[in-house]
């Protein structure tokens, strides 16, 4: 990777390599844009084949974070960090000196817990550094706000391909029964909706199949079911030019982060197909805006509200793709930029 060109082709701002030999420590800070306010992203731990896979993870993640904080309206920029490491090796030291890498970047970045981060391996890196959210779960943990959203934004996507609001029957496959999946397919079945589910991991689709009468498939078929909508809840990359022709659903509204492949190519498969995409940034914004309010101080009322944004949001980016006849990622990406725009505008005026 050319690096160099490839953070100037995707606007980043800072990247820290942060290692160390006692802890073994490999782990990159990927910093995307600080316009709208201290890039904020939680950290995930994975054993990455290459530390180019590893890098290309944190440069993807941290734009994604920009867009989805200007897309949620909140005055947050965009980071994300990964650390480098099989979580069978997961120790207190590593933690803590990753936490320090953390501290020494004086609040340009506030991190949390994702994927192979558990809320207790969070507390231990905050014992060397302020700059984490979500340690106390004040408001329940980000999971469920996540999951409602990603609920409204489904029900947006349905009203504009489909033309009802009315979810009953509504046949929804959901990839993935994690914190969120779950949440997500209560909300769909309170609804009416009727449940096509999978996971890796069998006691969770036997419990969604008990609570809520789901179907269950084997992780492979989830995406050539006879379903109107796909909620991909688990992982990214799942959107890509071997799935995308066995799609017979005609929207995918789901919680997981990158699920385009190829962003590009793959928002154009898509749209040729006409298969309504919500951006995952837009629809999966219910966490980030469960941790600002966190940390500015929690009111219920004004995180409902911005999570509740979600919906209306989703239908001017679909409204906005369709006038410009451009892809719904290519929408949010401009209504993003746009606000990132006008507030680097506005500080160039305080300035003077
Ligand atoms: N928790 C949150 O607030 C947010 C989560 N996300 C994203 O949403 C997704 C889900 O998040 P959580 O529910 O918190 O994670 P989780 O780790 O609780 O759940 C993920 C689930 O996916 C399953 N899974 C893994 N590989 C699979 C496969 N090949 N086929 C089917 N299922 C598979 C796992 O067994 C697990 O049950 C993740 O991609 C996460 O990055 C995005 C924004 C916020
Ligand atoms: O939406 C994402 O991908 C996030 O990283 C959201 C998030 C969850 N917990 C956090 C803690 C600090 C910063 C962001 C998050």
């Amino acid at each position: 990777m050319n690096l160099f060109e490839t953070v100037t082709e995707m606007g980043h701002e800072q990247i820290l390599f942060c290692h160390g030999k006692d802890p073994d420590i490999k782990a990159i800070i990927a910093i995307h844009d600080t316009s709208l306010g201290p890039a904020m992203g939680a950290t995930r731990l994975w054993p990455y084949a290459s530390e180019a896979a590893a890098l290309k993870d944190a440069l993807r993640l941290s734009r994604g974070m920009t867009y989805k904080a200007a897309c949620a309206n909140i005055p947050v920029g965009g980071g994300k960090a990964v650390i480098i490491a099989n979580p069978e090796n997961k120790t207190e030291d590593l933690f803590r000196a990753y936490g320090r890498f953390v501290e020494s970047l004086k609040g340009r970045f506030i991190t949390g817990q994702d994927v192979n981060l558990t809320p207790e391996d969070v507390r231990t890196i905050s014992k060397e550094t302020q700059y984490v959210v979500g340690v106390e779960e004040r408001s329940g943990g980000p999971a469920p706000v996540t999951a409602w959203g990603v609920f409204l934004g489904l029900k947006a996507a349905v009203e504009f391909r489909l033309q009802t609001e009315n979810l009953k029957g509504l046949r929804v496959a959901v990839q993935g029964l994690g914190n969120v999946g779950q949440n997500l397919c209560r909300h769909l079945h309170e609804h009416g909706a009727k449940l096509f589910v999978t996971d890796i991991s069998p006691d969770k689709t036997e419990q969604v199949k008990r609570l809520f009468g789901a179907t269950v498939v084997e992780p492979d078929e989830i995406y050539s079911l006879d379903v109107d909508v796909l909620s991909p809840c688990a992982l990214g990359g799942i959107l890509n030019s071997e799935t995308i022709p066995r799609i017979k659903a005609s929207v995918i509204a789901g919680a997981a982060n990158n699920q385009l492949g190829v962003e590009v190519l793959h928002g154009q498969m898509l749209a040729a197909q006409e298969i309504l995409y919500a951006p995952d940034y837009v629809i999966n914004a219910g966490g980030l805006i469960n941790v600002y309010n966190e940390m500015i101080g929690y009111n219920e009322q004004r995180a409902f509200k911005q999570v509740n944004n979600i919906y209306d949001t989703l239908l001017e980016i679909f409204d906005r793709a369709q006038k410009q006849d451009i892809t719904t990622n290519d929408a949010s990406k401009q209504l993003a930029e746009d606000r990132i725009l006008k507030a680097r505008h506005l500080k160039t005026l305080a300035v003077v």
